[in-house]
């Protein structure tokens, strides 16, 4: 079914899991008021029952945006996802609706990167055991098992934003860095690109990391990758939960075949602060347990608000897509004195010649045309005059393979 734009004030926007203030506010600064603001993620049930009316959605890592839940969401426009990983909304067939989703690829890059750097101080120095004993009125003041993290070994898994942030961090404290990635990358100060994720398991005293998840990273490290780790090393997840065997991790643990860990991403998370936290990893002393907060900083959720929030505002007032993660990217200029159609089709051949016919057919000029293709989908965006707009959109409508239309005045 076709659909387009409407007035701001009825355009309905559904913010969930405390996303900052920022975003509120510039949302609002673009004339956006209809804003339902919830501070944790909603459950399915209760997520179907709030998007049926929504027009665009903001969320965190925690809301799951399924094929269900998009299909349900008859008046959705576009997603913002508050965070840089997109693995909780399925981004296909958001696509096939014609839907674009917008992350904020490199807001948080840092807060992940000092986080990791911190922890991989601690967990050298058996920090979090020492803490613990302490905590429960004992005193293990001893050096052994305790290392500067000069000279050390640090291997990153996934050399993207984070990891590379990370590695130059690591370097500027005199680690050795080195790493491995699916594709070719260029090292960063001195870091070494290694093409064998397990010569780099076995050389490196701690390891870290920074993949997105996707069919190949799941479980990409269960019981025989930690096998491949050296004795005593330690051990750094930030990225997903879904990419290391929780069980395997904890036996390698208990077996104390690994030093340490620090685990800030679980298979399964609860779903608000006030739910329960489970794992096999509880009570583990040498084992730093944080609530997926790598990017949880100020300066990272203000940057977050401000970006994800732009882009939803500049998508609904203008059409642009660009940086949207599953969708044509357009980059489009303010447009004055015309109105502006965009069209989103399946990308099959002969859909624009058809567009173009019709408008010539009807007399109706076009000011200027931009396409772009995925391909799956085709995004035209087209301006007319004003005075021809609406009938210009009906016929777009009817064309075949049309997946949405929006008129923009
Ligand atoms: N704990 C937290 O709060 C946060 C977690 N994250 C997670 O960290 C992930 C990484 O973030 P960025 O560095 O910004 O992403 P990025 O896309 O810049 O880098 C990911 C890197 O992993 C590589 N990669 C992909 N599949 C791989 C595989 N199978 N084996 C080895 N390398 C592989 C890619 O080639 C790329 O270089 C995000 O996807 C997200 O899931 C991101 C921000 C905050
Ligand atoms: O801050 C969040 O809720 C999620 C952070 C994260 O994992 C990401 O940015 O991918």
């Amino acid at each position: 079914m076709a659909k387009h734009s409407l007035d701001k004030d009825k355009i309905k926007i559904l913010l969930l899991e405390g996303v900052h203030q920022s975003a509120v506010d510039v949302l609002e600064r673009a004339g956006y008021t209809n804003i339902e603001y919830h501070k944790a993620s909603l459950g399915e049930a209760e997520l179907l029952k709030a998007i049926k009316d929504v027009h665009f959605v903001g969320l965190r890592s925690r809301t799951q945006l399924t094929a269900e839940v998009l299909r349900n969401a008859e008046k959705l426009v576009a997603i913002g996802c508050f965070c840089i990983g997109t693995n909780q909304v399925d981004i296909t067939t958001a696509e096939s609706l014609g839907i674009p989703v917008f992350n904020a690829p490199f807001s948080n890059t840092r807060s992940v990167a000092e986080l990791v750097l911190g922890e991989i101080i601690m967990l050298m120095r058996g920090i979090p055991q020492r803490n613990a004993i302490a905590h429960r009125g004992g005193w293990l003041k001893s050096a052994n098992g305790s290392f500067e993290v000069r000279g050390k070994t640090l291997g990153v898994i996934g050399y993207g934003h984070i990891g590379t942030q990370l590695g130059i961090l690591a370097e500027t404290l005199g680690m050795r860095v080195v790493f491995f990635d699916i594709e070719d990358k260029l090292p960063l100060g001195n870091a070494q690109q290694i093409h064998s994720m397990e010569q780099l398991l076995a050389q490196a005293d701690v390891v870290s990391l920074h993949v997105p998840e996707t069919p190949q990273t799941k479980d990409m490290i269960g019981s025989a990758e930690l096998a491949c780790m050296r004795k005593g090393s330690i051990f750094i997840n930030a990225s997903r939960g879904t990419v290391v065997d929780i069980e395997a991790l904890t036996a390698a643990l208990k077996e104390q075949h690994l030093a340490g860990a620090a685990i800030d991403v679980f298979p399964v998370e609860p779903k608000s602060n006030d739910d329960e936290f489970i794992s096999p990893l509880r009570g583990l002393d040498n084992v730093i347990l944080t609530p997926h907060v790598g990017g949880s900083t100020a300066e990272a959720q203000e940057n977050i608000g401000i970006e994800v929030a732009g882009k939803l505002a500049k998508y609904s007032d203008n059409g642009s897509t660009v940086s949207a993660v599953n969708f044509p990217e357009v980059s489009l200029p303010q447009h004055k004195g015309t109105s502006r159609l965009l069209h989103i089709h399946q990308n099959r051949p002969g859909v624009l010649i058809k567009i173009n016919q019709v408008f010539a057919e009807q007399g109706i000029n076009i000011a200027a045309q931009y396409l772009q293709t995925t391909a799956e989908i085709g995004y035209v965006v087209m301006e007319v005059d004003t005075h021809q707009a609406e009938q210009a959109l009906e016929h777009l409508k009817s064309i075949e393979g049309t997946i949405r239309t929006r008129l923009l005045f």
